[in-house]
Order: structure tokens, then C-alpha cells, then sequence
């Protein structure tokens, strides 16, 4: 996909792996709605992002993911203002096991409302011109994260979620490729959970060894989530791909099984 003119929308875009994402589109021609809950990283990463792009070429947009009736609004005024939408990057998530029904509606529902949203403006089905949807997931979608139940269930619904509707997309003829990213452990303020207690909830147990297993295994530089977000950009290909994202492999793909057979649409 070339990605000069084309129209993405970004969430939890004001800092980490969103920020990252949000740069990179934008270096290579994109227009991005940066969309983030926190007001004043959103302003900042705009005013910072206006200093070497040009301001016309995104917009930040206040938005609580969860809220059904913001994120609608926010699709709404991305369209309006763009004229069309190309990518989407539901990337907003929480580690929060203390308020782990917060965590399950910004990690699992806010990403299946992004997703059906972007299907409405983008399909094919609709009158739309398809795109790339891609959700992020995390490698506790492949592997039961201990310190984290709740975590680890939404990004496994990430996974599960995306791969059956990126079947659907391919049966229906949406026209829209929907991935996943799996990255183990990246260089983003999310890391810092680990030592919030508030956060932890019970399993602040755990703290001491978390820290091990991020030292273990190492931390990523979110350019190369970045490299990742790219590939499935450009290969065309990839649809209901579960790309891993790791120190030790590098971005790498989880494979599966043959999947059930799908049934013939009439
Ligand atoms: N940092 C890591 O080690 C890994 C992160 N991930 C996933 O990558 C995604 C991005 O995480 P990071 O950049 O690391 O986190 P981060 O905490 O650095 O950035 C997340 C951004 O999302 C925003 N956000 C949070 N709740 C929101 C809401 N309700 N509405 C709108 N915006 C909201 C925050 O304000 C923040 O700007 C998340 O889905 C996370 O689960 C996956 C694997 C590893
Ligand atoms: C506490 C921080 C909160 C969230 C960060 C992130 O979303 C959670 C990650 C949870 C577990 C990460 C495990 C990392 C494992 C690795 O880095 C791998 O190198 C080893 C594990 C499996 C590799 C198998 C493969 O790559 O196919």
C-alpha cells in the first residue's frame, strides 16, 4: 500500500507504540487522526508532531475508547475532516488487574467497536473502498501471562477476535485485510505497570518477578513494532496473520493449524 494521501486513524496515539505508529505513517505521506484519553500527551504529541510535519496532516481527537459514543464521534470527525479512511490502528490498552472490567473494555470491547466502525466506513459491503484494520494484541495473547489474568484473556480475544473476522472480511468480500501484532515487552511507559500497585491489583506479588522476565527476555524498541506495522502495510497478503514480535526472533508469524471449514456463502 502506498501510503501517500491515505487516511489512518490511531488509538492511543499520544505516546508508546500509538506515537510510533503515528510518526511513521505520517513520514510516509499519511494523514492520522491521532486519537488518546490523555488530553494533555494528545496535545503535546501534536504540537511536537506539527514541528516536523505538516499541521493539516493530523488531527488530535480527546477520546475515551471506551465510551461507544466518543469513539463513534471520533471515526465521524476523522471523515469529515479527511474525507476518507484507509488504516486503523486499535492499539489503546491498559494493564489494570484491579480494575480489570476497565481493562476488558479498552483492551477487548473498545477494540471490537474500533474494528466494526471501521468496517462501516471502509468495506466494501458498505459502499467503501476497503483498507487495513490492525490490532494490537501483545504475546500474552499466545502465552497465559501469569502476573496478569485478565490482560492476558483480553489480548487472547484480540487474537481470537481478529482472525475470525479477518475470515469473515475475506468470505464477504470486504475488502479490508485485518491483523494482529503480538510484541513481547516494548519500551513504553505501559512497562512502568509492573511497579503500580494500583495497577497490579493481587498480582503485585508478582512484581520482583515480572522484572526478571522482562530482563530475561529483553525490551523492544518500538521502532520495531513500527517495522512490523509496515510489513503488513505492504503485504498485501496478509489477513488474519498473528505477527510475534520478539527480541529473540524478531517479527515472526504464529502458525496454526488448518482452521475449520468455512462455510459456503450463498
Ligand atoms: N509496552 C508493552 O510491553 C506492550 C504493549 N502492548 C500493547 O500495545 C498497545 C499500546 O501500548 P503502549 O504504547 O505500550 O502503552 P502506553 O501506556 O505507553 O500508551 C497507551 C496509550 O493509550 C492511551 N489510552 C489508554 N486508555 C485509553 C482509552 N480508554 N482511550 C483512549 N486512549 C487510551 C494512553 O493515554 C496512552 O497514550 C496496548 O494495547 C498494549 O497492550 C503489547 C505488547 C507489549
Ligand atoms: C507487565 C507489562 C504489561 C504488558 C506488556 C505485554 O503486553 C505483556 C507481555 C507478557 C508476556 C511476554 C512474554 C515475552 C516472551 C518473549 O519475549 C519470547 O522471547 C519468549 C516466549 C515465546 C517465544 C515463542 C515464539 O516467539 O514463537
Amino acid at each position: 500500500m502506498d501510503l501517500t494521501g491515505k487516511v489512518a486513524l490511531v488509538t492511543g496515539a499520544a505516546q508508546g507504540i500509538g506515537r510510533s505508529f503515528s510518526e511513521a505513517l505520517l513520514r510516509h505521506g499519511a494523514k492520522v487522526a491521532l486519537l488518546d484519553l490523555n488530553m494533555s500527551a494528545g496535545e503535546a504529541c501534536k504540537k511536537a508532531l506539527d514541528g516536523e510535519f505538516d499541521a493539516a496532516s493530523s488531527l488530535f481527537i480527546a477520546c475515551d475508547v471506551g465510551a461507544e459514543e466518543e469513539l463513534k464521534c471520533a471515526f465521524k470527525k476523522t471523515i469529515e475532516l479527511f474525507g476518507s479512511l484507509d488504516i486503523v490502528c486499535n492499539n489503546a490498552g491498559i494493564n489494570n488487574e484491579h480494575n480489570w472490567e476497565q481493562t476488558i473494555n479498552v483492551n477487548l470491547t473498545s477494540m471490537i467497536r474500533g474494528t466494526y466502525l471501521a468496517l462501516d466506513y471502509m468495506s466494501k459491503e458498505n459502499g467503501g473502498k476497503g483498507g487495513v484494520i490492525v490490532n494490537m494484541a501483545s504475546l500474552a495473547g499466545i502465552f497465559p501471562a501469569a502476573h496478569g489474568p485478565v490482560y492476558t484473556a483480553t489480548k487472547h480475544g484480540v487474537v481470537g477476535f481478529t482472525r475470525a473476522i479477518a475470515a469473515t472480511s475475506k468470505l464477504l468480500d470486504y475488502g479490508v485485510r485485518i491483523n494482529t501484532i503480538c510484541p513481547a515487552f516494548v519500551d513504553t511507559p505501559l512497562l512502568n505497570s509492573v511497579n503500580q500497585e494500583q495497577m497490579m491489583g493481587r498480582y503485585y506479588i508478582f512484581k520482583d518477578t515480572v522484572k526478571k522476565l522482562i530482563q530475561h527476555y529483553g525490551i523492544l524498541d518500538p521502532s520495531l513494532i513500527v517495522q512490523g506495522l509496515m510489513k503488513i502495510l505492504q503485504e498485501e497478503e496478509l489477513n488474519g496473520a498473528v505477527m510475534k514480535i520478539t527480541k529473540s526472533k524478531g517479527i515472526h508469524f504464529e502458525i496454526y493449524e488448518t482452521a475449520l471449514i468455512q462455510p459456503e456463502v450463498k
